[in-house]
């Protein structure tokens, strides 16, 4: 079997290719290199340059590669960006999914693994979000990746082809500082920037409904992640397997509070943050329950929120980001 993996220079995308061929799957990375970084590639493995929106020349590298599944990963991912630029996200995200999907079902490809996230579910008020959930997404990134999860389903019936969606929680951490994520999006990273910057973190609220009031999330390291996906590799590598939807989480909640005192542990860093108004669309909880992905894959994340704090430190040390392209 050949792998495509789309986004395989990009943070997850890269520790995914990594896990694949660690596992001797072969491999063929295309990516666009527009977010992701050519120092996560590595020389050993073909690299198609280009877009997911681009039929044509999706048709001749799975032909050439005689690709046997893929790893959907290529994606624009920041909520924020999303609410401001909402066309952009359906017509990238959504139209790559359809042009990817054409030619991969054209190609008698049929193993499709989609790159998923909790945020299918958006606010739900629940101890433990199972893929039983009702999924009620609240920003156009969410509905992109639900409506994907559809289209998967769908093309998945009509082509006798296998897929399987993964809904990734919080991602954190890397196996590798040349790995790591340059971009300054999310809670762990912005905390990095802030500190590198002389500043205090900052606390998107402490009056949620939560133990100590900041809001709990369920954080786990992009190397379990790439697991998971190996995982359901070699599932689907094996018989027929029909479709399949997996919270891909640790089953365990981590606040804000405790991810700040991991990194000034780790940073060495321990000035005392700002409390600031709640952030809009914030969860007080979204932790996921990760039963299924046990159950289906053998799968189970192994490392904790210290290996995610201190693995991601060393990456931002190493590479971090100058300035992110834009802010929302
Ligand atoms: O400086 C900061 C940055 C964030 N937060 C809080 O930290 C938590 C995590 O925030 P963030 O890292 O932005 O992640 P989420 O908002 O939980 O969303 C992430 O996780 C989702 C999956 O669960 C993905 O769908 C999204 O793409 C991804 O951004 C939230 O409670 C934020 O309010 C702070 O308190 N201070």
């Amino acid at each position: 079997m050949t792998w495509m993996i789309t986004g395989g220079a990009g943070y997850i995308g890269a520790h995914v290719m990594r896990a694949l061929t660690g596992a001797g799957e072969r491999v063929v990375v295309l990516d666009d290199l527009s977010s992701g970084a050519a120092r996560r590639l590595d020389p050993g493995v073909p690299v198609v340059r280009g877009s997911a929106l681009d039929g044509e020349l999706l048709a001749r590298s799975l032909a050439e590669h005689q690709v046997t599944g893929v790893v959907h990963l290529a994606a624009r991912k920041q909520v924020a960006e999303s609410m401001a630029r909402p066309s952009r996200y359906y017509a990238d995200n959504l139209g790559g999914l359809g042009t990817l999907l054409e030619a991969v079902t054209g190609a008698g490809v049929e193993r499709f693994v989609f790159s998923s996230s909790a945020a299918v579910y958006g606010t739900p008020d629940v101890e433990l979000i199972t893929e039983d959930t009702p999924c009620a997404p609240v920003n156009p990134y969410g509905e992109t990746k639900l409506a994907g999860e559809w289209l998967v389903r769908a093309a998945g019936r009509a082509h006798g082809m296998s897929t399987t969606c993964l809904r990734y929680f919080n991602v954190a951490g890397c196996a590798a500082p040349e790995l790591a994520d340059t971009g300054v999006f999310n809670v762990i990273p912005m905390v990095f920037d802030r500190l590198t910057r002389g500043e205090a973190p900052r606390i998107f609220g402490d009056d949620h409904p939560t133990p100590d009031g900041t809001c709990v999330r369920d954080y786990v390291h992009v190397a379990d992640l790439a697991d998971a996906h190996l995982a359901a590799v070699r599932r689907l590598s094996g018989k027929p397997a029909g479709d399949l939807t997996l919270n891909i989480g640790r089953g365990e909640g981590v606040s804000v509070r405790e991810l700040l005192t991991l990194i000034a542990e780790v940073s060495g860093d321990d000035r005392a943050p700002l409390v600031e108004p709640r952030r809009a669309g914030d969860a007080p909880r979204a932790v996921a329950c990760a039963r299924r992905a046990a159950e289906e894959l053998g799968w189970t994340a192994r490392r904790d929120a210290r290996e995610m704090v201190g693995s991601a430190w060393r990456g931002w040390l190493a590479h971090r980001s100058p300035q992110p392209a834009e802010q929302y």
